[in-house]
């Protein structure tokens, strides 16, 4: 096992630390003084123009960042990812999710397998059902087509089909809808189902392991209401679940214990993480939401970015140049949170989905080989669509005291153009992603806002100081390739942070814990005396208030 460079031991990071002690940012001056400063610093990455320039950087930052990205091997470990190395080491797997979306021409044999052979097989199964769905060829169990497809899982399972779907609403086919059930509440099913047609609805019951408790519950939950609502209507069961229940997995022997045809499963392999997995049988509502041709668009989109990810220099790769970024506000300057902002509704999950992606994979205290990490890890990422987020949490970016950098992300072409009274409505949607980076990188200062006659004793309050970091990124439209670039963008950033860190971005022991709790804790909820007298003084009281409560 390769040892993981301390960071904070290279003359890189020393050369930032002098860089970061010497700065005094200053936006303004830097675009005055620098006519080609937008320029130099915007790039093109397949469809999307991303503007890293009202950032605090500079040419001496951006080689030392440059310098940083060698120092720690990031090149070197990008390879080892795409050829199918064992990087996710305490899991001792390959991390392959470059591989799902590679043409069907390559091959790339890992572990003495032809993984793109493998990965066309599947999507080649993937792409015939969807068809059947989408033509009514394949109908439920009173020969009806199917209206509804109704996908059960959770976590990487869940969140970024829901966000993709979201996304790319305009190419659902008409006709179609798709609902999603994650939350072991009840409520989440209950309220999902409660309106369907069971003769005309499809399940799709999505988890790698096949093991998680949530989905497993709620997939009994949703059969047992299919059964009871057919039974309800006097129809036949016999043989229902076979035409109404299909399943994403890698686990397909747990798949057939459900009771669902291994013919009707569809499977991925331990090498894609569940945070990754979107693009793979895990994204099969979408194939059939959008269709195999919009699918394979979407995939297009990731593999176009996978190959400048793969190819560039690191001062020229623009998911290394933004991951380097985040390295450099949370480490020099302390950020503590870093904001994603679309201006874009359809993106409206965008940032729940990148929670996970972001956080799960780099919330880490200790580096691959088990020593504590050197710096500060994994910031906490957030947002919501622009402009509801102007008028609630804003404010804090402008003017609080914390410093978060925030990415403005924007589409050219809307899919609804309207106008208000002869105005284009995206436009004025637009003109507010442009004021806003524009108002944090350049602030307002004491004297202009004098100048408009504002009585001195408000006017520290009115100040904004300016030099907030923001990137903006611009895509010609919100289409499939263009959602699967965004995606595949962030994948490869928090790719680059953990590798910077030395961390297993590819892990998730934090969560195992509280699942193991939670079934440990459930007997004593249940009314088990023994288990409720093993619990914590605090667990062990409210325990006994809500069983109090419970009615
Ligand atoms: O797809 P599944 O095996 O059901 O897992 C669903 C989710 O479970 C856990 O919470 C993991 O931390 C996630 O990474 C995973 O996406």
């Amino acid at each position: 096992m390769q040892t993981p460079v301390d960071p904070t031991a290279t003359s890189a990071w020393k050369r930032l630390t002098e860089l970061h002690e010497a700065m005094e940012p200053d936006l303004r001056a830097w675009f005055a003084d620098d006519p080609q400063r937008a320029e130099r610093f915007s790039y093109e990455l397949a469809d999307l123009y991303v503007d890293l320039s009202k950032n605090l950087l500079t040419d001496d930052v951006l080689s030392a960042l440059a310098e940083l990205a060698e120092a720690v091997d990031l090149p070197a470990r990008r390879d080892a990812m795409y050829a199918g190395e064992h990087i996710n080491i305490t899991e001792d797997r390959a991390v392959l999710h470059t591989a799902l979306r590679r043409p069907a021409t390559d091959t790339l044999v890992v572990d003495g397998q032809d993984v793109i052979a493998d990965v066309h097989g599947v999507l080649d199964k993937i792409y015939a059902f969807a068809d059947r769905v989408r033509s009514g060829q394949w109908t439920g169990i009173t020969g009806k087509p199917i209206e509804t497809v109704v996908n059960i899982g959770i976590g990487g399972s869940d969140l970024g089909p829901v966000m993709v779907y979201e996304a790319l609403k305009p190419y659902v086919k008409d006709g179609l809808e798709c609902r999603f059930i994650s939350n072991i509440d009840p409520a989440d099913c209950a309220e999902k189902v409660k309106d369907l047609d069971p003769e005309t609805t499809l399940f799709i019951i999505a988890s790698k392991t096949f093991t998680t408790l949530e989905t497993l519950t709620n997939a009994r939950m949703a059969r047992d209401w299919f059964l009871a609502a057919l039974e309800e209507r006097g129809l036949p069961t016999e043989g229902a679940i076979a035409k109404h229940f299909v399943a994403v997995s890698t686990a397909l022997d747990k798949v057939a214990e459900f009771g669902i045809d291994p013919d009707n499963a569809f499977g991925f392999w331990n090498w894609v993480g569940g945070r990754y997995s979107v693009d793979s049988a895990v994204g099969t509502v979408l194939a059939v939401a959008i269709g195999p041709e919009h699918f394979k668009e979407f995939l297009g989109g990731f593999h176009a970015v996978d190959e400048h990810f793969a190819t560039k220099a690191p001062a020229e790769n623009v998911p290394m140049l933004m991951g380097l970024l985040n390295v450099w506000y949370v480490n020099f300057f302390k950020a503590a949170s870093h904001a994603v902002l679309p201006y874009a509704q359809y993106l409206h999950r965008f940032a729940a989905y990148l929670q996970q992606l972001t956080m799960e994979s780099n919330g880490k205290s200790v580096r691959w080989d088990g020593s504590p990490v050197t710096t500060e890890t994994g910031e906490i990422f957030w947002g919501e669509p622009g402009t509801n987020g102007q008028h609630a949490f804003y404010q804090l970016i402008h003017q609080g005291t914390q410093l978060i950098p925030a990415d403005f992300i924007a589409v050219a072409n809307p899919a609804h153009p309207t106008k208000d009274g002869g105005v284009d409505v995206h436009e004025l949607f637009l003109s507010n992603y442009l004021a806003q980076t524009a108002a944090l990188a350049f602030g307002k200062t004491a004297e202009e806002v004098r100048a408009e006659g504002t009585p001195e004793e408000i006017v520290p309050a009115r100040v904004f100081a300016g030099n907030r970091p923001t990137t903006s990124i611009l895509a010609p439209a919100l289409t499939p390739s263009v959602v699967g670039q965004l995606i595949a963008l962030y994948e490869h950033i928090t790719f680059t942070q953990g590798i910077v860190w030395g961390i297993d971005s590819f892990d998730q022991w934090g969560v195992e814990l509280g699942k193991k709790l939670a079934l440990e804790i459930a007997p004593a909820v249940q009314g088990d005396a023994a288990a409720l007298e093993a619990q914590d003084a605090s667990t062990r009281a409210l325990i006994t208030r809500y069983r109090d409560l419970r009615r």
